[in-house]
C-alpha cells in the first residue's frame, strides 16, 4: 500500500452521513432533507454548500468535534495515511452554538486520540469563509492571530469563489500572516485563471486550495511551476462538483508534467462519494500514475505541509 498524506480537507465536510445521522438522533433534529439512503443529498456548489452548513450544525460540543477528528483521522490511518492537514471554521463553530477555544481544544483532543491510537499526525488550518465576506474572514484572522493553537498551523479561505475578489481579503490574510501562519486559499475551482493570478498577487499564498483552472493560462502554469507554488489537487470533488465532466478532461497530469507541483486530497469525501485511497486509487488508473508517481503525490504534500523542520523530517523518514 502506498503510503499517503493530505493537506486539503474541511473537517465539518469529513462527517460521514452516518456519523450525522447519529448526531441528529442525539439531538432530536430531522436531517431527512439532507440525508436521503445514507448519502447526502445535493445538487450543485450552493446546494452542496447549504448541506454542509445543515450537517454541521449537529456537530455542537466539545466532545462532538474531538469524536469527528478522532473517527476522520482514524479513518484515514486505516488507508495507509501518515499525515493530515484539515480546514477548521470558526465560523461554523459558533452557528452551532459552541465557542470558538472549545472547537479547536475539542479537535485537538480528537487528534491526540486518532495519533495516539494510530500514528497519524496532523494540523488545523483556520479558514474564513469567503461568501461571508472582508469582514467574517478577517474576523476569523483577527481571532486565530490572538489565539495561536500549536496544532493550528495555517490559515486560508474556503466558501464560494463567485463571490468578492481576492483583493478584498488582503488584510485579513496580512492579520493572518504577521501572526506566523503559513498561507494557502481557495482558488481556480469555480472561477478561471485570473482567480488564481489575483489570489497569488493579492493573498500571496504557499499554497492553492484547487487551482487547477489555472491550466487555462498557460503563462500562468509557467508561473505556478517557477515559483514552486503547490497545488491541493481534489480530483473526485472536481468531478462531483462538474468542474470538469470526466477525469479524461482533468488537467492534474498535464499540470504535473509542466513542472508544477501537484497533490492529492479529498475535500469533503463523503459528500462527494470520495476517500483518499480513492482519489490515489482514481490517479492510478485515470491518470496512469504508478506506485512511484503516487508516492510522489505523498512526498509533495509533506514537504508542503505546514509544520516545523523536526515533524517534516520524521514524516519524510516514514515514506521509504
Ligand atoms: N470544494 C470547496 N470549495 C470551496 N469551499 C468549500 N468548503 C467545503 N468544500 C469546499
Ligand atoms: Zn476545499
Amino acid at each position: 500500500m502506498v503510503v499517503k498524506a493530505e493537506i486539503h480537507c474541511h473537517i465539518e465536510g469529513a462527517a460521514s452521513p452516518a456519523l450525522v445521522e447519529a448526531q441528529a438522533k442525539k439531538y432530536g433534529v430531522d436531517v431527512s432533507a439532507i440525508i436521503r439512503d445514507g448519502s447526502y443529498v445535493w445538487s450543485d456548489f450552493t446546494s452542496f454548500l447549504r448541506c454542509y452548513d445543515v450537517a454541521s450544525m449537529l456537530f455542537r460540543t466539545e466532545e462532538d468535534y474531538a469524536l469527528l477528528a478522532e473517527t476522520y483521522l482514524s479513518e484515514l490511518a486505516a488507508q495507509g495515511t501518515i499525515y493530515s492537514e484539515f480546514f477548521i471554521s470558526t465560523d461554523h463553530a459558533v452557528n452551532a452554538g459552541l465557542t470558538p477555544a472549545a472547537y479547536i481544544s475539542g479537535l485537538a483532543e480528537g487528534m491526540r486520540r486518532a495519533r495516539e491510537g494510530t500514528g497519524i499526525e496532523s494540523r488545523m488550518i483556520a479558514t474564513g469563509l469567503r461568501h461571508e465576506g472582508p469582514e467574517g474572514v478577517e474576523r476569523a484572522a483577527r481571532y486565530i492571530a490572538a489565539n495561536p493553537h500549536p496544532l493550528v498551523t495555517g490559515f486560508g479561505m474556503a466558501g464560494d469563489e463567485r463571490m468578492h475578489e481576492p483583493r478584498d481579503f488582503a488584510k485579513a490574510f496580512d492579520i493572518a500572516r504577521d501572526a506566523g501562519l503559513a498561507i494557502t486559499v481557495h482558488a481556480g475551482e469555480l472561477v478561471g485563471a485570473e482567480s488564481v493570478r489575483e489570489a497569488l498577487d493579492h493573498l500571496v499564498p504557499a499554497r492553492i486550495g484547487h487551482g487547477v483552472r489555472a491550466i487555462e493560462d498557460p503563462a500562468l502554469v509557467e508561473r505556478l511551476a517557477a515559483e514552486g507554488i503547490v497545488l491541493e489537487v481534489c480530483p473526485g470533488s472536481n468531478i462531483a462538483l462538474s468542474v470538469y465532466p470526466s477525469y479524461a478532461e482533468h488537467p492534474l497530469p498535464r499540470l504535473r508534467a509542466a513542472g508544477v507541483k501537484v497533490t492529492l486530497s479529498s475535500d469533503d469525501p463523503p459528500f462527494f462519494h470520495t476517500s483518499l485511497a480513492q482519489e490515489y486509487e482514481t490517479a492510478r488508473t485515470h491518470f496512469g500514475m504508478d506506485d512511484a508517481a503516487l508516492l510522489e503525490m505523498t512526498r509533495n504534500s509533506v514537504e508542503a505541509a505546514f509544520v516545523d523542520d523536526a515533524t517534516r523530517a520524521a514524516l519524510l523518514a516514514r515514506l521509504g
